[in-house]
């Protein structure tokens, strides 16, 4: 087993809940040594694994993503089950690699097998929030970012949008060889499973709006590859402050309520928007339907570079603007964003963002419990 793809599981046994006699894992999960749960997230509970073989492999570790029936009770949909296959094809040096698919044909049930990532950037933002009190160095902060655009610009290039970026999606490998290499996660999985931006999960668990740009805060039908942008630019702020940028308050109903405190957030530091500026606000649902509260309260001053503590001529406050700019055709891509002047200048993004630089201390970050 594990050779990798769910059709392959078929080919090698028919009965796909089969259980061996010495254990009642499912066949395929005898390839591993289960470690214990890292997380649980919005589509499910994500595990550490090791594998036991083949020899060459041993002992690496894996993270298992299980992923939870739908309220309904039905399985992974074969348009799921197509678009997971497509995801094995994704190969970047910035992008978590998938290493296997197994499906439990008896009732459709999904596990997703990652390569493991030791570190993340809600844990690396929190060590330094809460343990060590002081701010990441210049070095780390460009690094990471740098990457997980060229991360990013690799996933827009092959068409797929994350959609649900956050800190802790990015991760950071803590392994000798590649250490200090940021990894993107959870891509592909919003199409996959159709509903991102419900409020709760199943299990309650709250899906964070902090990182939704505001075309999808305002109701919009399609969204583009700017949204991840979005999403990095509030990264970007957090890693610099430590703090999340816009930090609403959730309205808790589904499917996908009016976000009007986190749009309220968002209006305080950036100004309103104005049609002049992005023209087609006017076409967006909740701008048109919520006249009273979104268009009545007017907010005029741009305060993003004291929130930041940045310089407004600081090539680092100028991507970042770019990043935040409302309307998104107008926002910076990925693409663009690799190339801007704040990654030329020194302290040039390396490829271990957790080696500080000269005179700075090692950050020994904690490692998943
Ligand atoms: N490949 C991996 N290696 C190590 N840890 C991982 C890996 N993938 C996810 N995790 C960790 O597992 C935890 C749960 O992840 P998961 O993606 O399910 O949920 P989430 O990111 O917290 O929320 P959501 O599912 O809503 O995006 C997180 O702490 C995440 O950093």
């Amino acid at each position: 087993m594990g050779d990798g793809s769910a059709s392959g599981n078929r080919g090698h046994n028919n009965n796909h809940n089969s259980h061996s006699g010495h254990s009642n894992k499912p066949e395929w999960l005898q390839q591993y040594d289960l470690i214990g749960k890292i997380g649980e997230g919005t589509y499910g509970l994500v595990f550490l694994a090791r594998i036991k073989s083949p020899p060459n492999n041993r002992g690496k570790s894996i993270a298992i993503k299980k992923f939870k029936q739908s309220k309904d009770g039905d399985g992974v949909s074969p348009t799921a089950i197509r678009e997971i296959m497509l995801l094995r094809e994704i190969s970047h040096e910035n992008v978590v690699k998938l290493v296997n698919v197994h499906i439990n044909h008896a009732d459709m049930s999904l596990y997703l097998a990652f390569d493991y990532a030791e570190h993340d950037l809600y844990e690396i933002i929190r060590h330094h929030r809460d343990k060590v009190n002081h701010s990441i160095n210049q070095y780390t902060i460009k690094t990471l970012l740098w990457q997980l655009l060229n991360g990013l610009n690799y996933l827009h290039s092959n068409w797929i949008i994350h959609r649900d970026l956050k800190p802790s999606n990015i991760l950071v490998m803590g392994d000798a060889e590649e250490q200090g290499v940021v990894k993107i996660a959870d891509f592909g999985l919003a199409r996959i499973y159709q509903a991102p931006l419900k409020s709760l999960s199943e299990n309650g668990v709250v899906v964070t709006i902090w990182y939704r740009a505001p075309e999808l805060l305002l109701g919009a039908k399609h969204y583009t590859s700017a949204v991840d942008m979005w999403a990095v630019g509030c990264i970007f702020a957090e890693l610099l402050t430590l703090k999340p940028l816009f930090q609403g308050a959730e309205v808790k109903a589904i499917p996908n309520p009016f976000q009007l405190d986190q749009l309220d957030k968002i209006f305080k530091v950036l100004g309103h928007p104005t049609l002049e500026k992005w023209p087609t606000l006017a076409n967006l649902p909740h701008w048109q339907q919520d006249l009273q509260h979104i268009q009545g309260h007017k907010y005029d001053n741009t305060a993003l570079y004291s929130v930041v503590h940045l310089s407004p001529k600081s090539p680092a406050y100028d991507l970042l603007s770019k990043m935040l700019e409302y309307d998104p055709r107008k926002r910076i891509t990925a693409a663009q964003a690799l190339e801007h002047e704040y990654f030329r200048i020194e302290p040039l993004p390396g490829r271990n963002a957790l080696v500080p630089t000269q005179g700075e201390k090692v950050v020994n970050y904690p490692t998943r419990p």
